[in-house]
């Protein structure tokens, strides 16, 4: 191949713009001579050996080759051609006369942007420059060209976005935040229409009335904020437009379901009774806009015209982390790191997530039965967690802190509340030996010894995930592929609580680094109902522990039930705490609740541990 200062070649024929094979002799800023080379999947540049060995080596510029030395079109974000500030020599060391602009010493170059993953944070991403330069604009240009050319044959990345900013999320840092990723979107030409919200309920009100014409406008919505933002969104999106049959429930939870299905009755000490009766459980109402107690639709009749599908494969959420907490983030990209979400948006990365409908029908004892429906996207909570979030209220002012506060004093309180919970028992072989052990009597034992070995961690291109569920499901069935289980069964735990919670995703964050439950999956169409029952002081003190520790195992207690299941009813009875769906408070004394498998879709792709 050829060597000069104007060469361009592809293998050994000019470019012709249309070539998969482009080479050229560039310089790299702060490296040196490079032969660049584009192909089929990227770029790659190798140092052009310089004659006088000690200057390369004294520069410094070997051993970042070494590291440095290619970069895939998918990890490219966005290319810039700088043809106005012509770049001074000294940022090329290395540079030959040929390659420079002979009056002033000086360069047109063109930037490609991307990422490097980093060495000591596992799945964070950190932004990359490599800044390449030539006397010859026409070369600079070329370049450019044949790059932005290839990367809009990338799939899957958005063009305009919808952008919430929570400006008091976290410690006040919404907008800051906002600045520091924006830079990103506008290199990568991503249009963004920016809404700094004024007060809690805004960013539901705006997806919730949004037409669908405008919402098919945009390619995604992200959240600059915490999970409880992202959930305000999420409600606001889903509300009006998600048409889904209720939860399933058992025959005595609400006036209006009838028994239907086999029947396990688990009492306080863990026996499971068969109840049976002959026909299949139902499902209660069928959620949509006109129905009362589900949430009105503001779409006019012109805009019901324009559809808005969900699921939608090509609308997806993202968020940027600037709360309390930002479980969610971490569980979908792996990292609490705006930079790294920002990619994840900007490249068109897309992982399936599940969501849990959480339907109240009673808010007290004596209310009238009036279904009020929530999405929840990480986990509700009753009873400690529940506690938690409304003194944590309280505290607002201290920022993160409220909730090591908060928790301290709910934990000192120890209160527990009387409840019932049943639960979709489902013979799959998604499900762990929870389920099957069950039906020999032992459930306990088996809860408590499945957990340290069959962790089957969520990642990246998680098989669990992508498994397709083993009959053929359609429409809004096949989003609830668990419910249709050949073998399922009402089982029920009852007494006294200290906590009930549904994950629906581990829910790992900074305090708790394997979250609540290591092993559950971002969408599997399982929730994971975890109930502590009412125990010691020191033995929930030890429970609580764990969950703070890498590799403990929180689930492993006499204390504590285990299920996966893909949907629970839950009834209080006595004093009762408060619901924590996804950290927003809220008050039951009944409900039912559902997961639809992979419901909406993220910019994200899971993390890369
Ligand atoms: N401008 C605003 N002023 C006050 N509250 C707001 C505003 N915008 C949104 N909110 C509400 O603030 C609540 C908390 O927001 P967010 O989740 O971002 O922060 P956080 O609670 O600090 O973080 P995390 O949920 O991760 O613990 C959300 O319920 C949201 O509805």
């Amino acid at each position: 191949m050829e060597r000069e200062g104007n060469d361009c070649v592809v293998g050994d024929t000019p470019f012709d713009g249309e070539a998969s094979i482009l080479s050229s002799t560039l310089l790299l800023e702060l490296v040196g001579e490079v032969t660049l080379t584009f192909h089929s999947d990227g770029l790659s540049w190798k140092l052009v050996e310089s004659l006088d060995n000690d200057v390369s080596a004294c520069l410094g510029f070997r051993s970042f080759s070494k590291v440095d030395t290619e970069i895939k079109l998918s990890d490219i974000y966005a290319v810039e051609l700088n043809d106005h500030d012509l770049l001074p020599i000294s940022n090329f060391p290395h540079a030959t006369e040929h390659l420079l602009l002979a009056e002033d010493l000086k360069m047109y170059h063109f930037t490609v942007h991307g990422f490097i993953r980093s060495k000591n944070q596992p799945s964070q991403w950190i932004l990359a420059e490599y800044t390449f330069g030539h006397k010859n604009l026409q070369t600079c240009q070329m370049w450019v060209d044949k790059l932005i050319a290839s990367l809009k044959n990338e799939v899957g990345r958005p063009r305009n976005l919808l952008v919430f900013v929570h400006p008091r999320s976290g410690k006040g840092k919404g907008c800051r935040t906002w600045e520091v990723v924006a830079p990103i979107f506008s290199r990568a030409k991503v249009e963004t229409k920016v809404i700094v919200t004024e007060r809690a309920g805004q960013a539901f009100d705006v997806m919730s009335s949004i037409t669908n014409k405008e919402l098919n406008s945009y390619d995604g919505v992200v959240a600059v904020g915490g999970d409880g933002f992202f959930n305000e969104i999420l409600n606001g999106f889903l509300s009006p437009r998600l048409k889904a049959p209720y939860p399933p429930a058992p025959s005595d939870f609400v006036p209006m379901v009838k028994d239907n299905g086999d029947s396990l009755v688990l009492d306080e000490n863990g026996i499971i009774e068969k109840t049976s009766s002959q026909n299949e459980d139902q499902f209660p109402l069928i959620s949509s806009p006109t129905q009362p107690g589900s949430r009105l639709s503001n779409l006019n009749s012109e805009d019901k015209a324009a559809e808005f599908p969900v699921p939608n494969e090509r609308f997806r959420f993202g968020i940027i982390p600037a709360g309390s907490t930002d479980a969610i983030v971490i569980c979908t990209t792996g990292a609490r790191d705006p930079i790294t979400s920002a990619l994840h948006i900007v490249l068109g990365k897309r992982v399936h997530l599940d969501i849990a409908q959480v339907v109240r029908w009673k808010k007290t004892p004596g209310s009238e039965v009036e279904p009020n429906v929530r999405y929840a996207a990480s986990f509700s909570g009753y009873g400690f967690y529940g506690d938690v979030i409304t003194e944590s209220e309280k505290y607002r002012w201290m920022g993160p802190k409220r909730y090591d506060y908060a928790g301290t004093m709910v934990f000192l309180k120890h209160r527990s509340y009387e409840a019932e919970i049943a639960y979709l028992d489902v013979e799959s072989n998604e499900t762990n030996l929870t389920s099957k052990r069950d039906r020999r009597g032992n459930l306990l034992r088996a809860l408590r010894s499945s957990h340290v070995s069959e962790r089957h961690i969520c990642r990246i291109n998680c098989k669990v995930c992508n498994e397709k569920p083993n009959h053929a499901s359609v429409g809004v069935c096949s989003l609830t592929p668990h419910l249709y289980s050949e073998e399922r069964r009402w089982a029920r735990s009852k007494g006294r609580f200290l906590s009930v919670g549904a994950a629906v995703i581990s829910c790992r964050n900074e305090k708790a680094p394997d979250g609540l439950v290591a092993d559950a999956h971002l969408s599997d169409g399982f929730l994971h109902l975890i109930m502590i029952r009412d125990c010691s002081h020191p033995s929930y003190l030890w429970h609580l522990t764990q969950l703070t520790r890498r590799g403990g195992n929180p689930l492993n207690f006499k204390f504590v039930e285990h299920h996966k299941t893909p949907a629970f009813t839950f009834t209080s009875s006595g004093n009762e705490s408060v619901w924590n769906v996804d950290g927003e408070i809220f008050q039951a004394h009944q409900l039912s609740a559902q997961v639809f498998r992979g419901l909406v879709c993220m910019f994200a792709s899971g993390p890369e541990v």
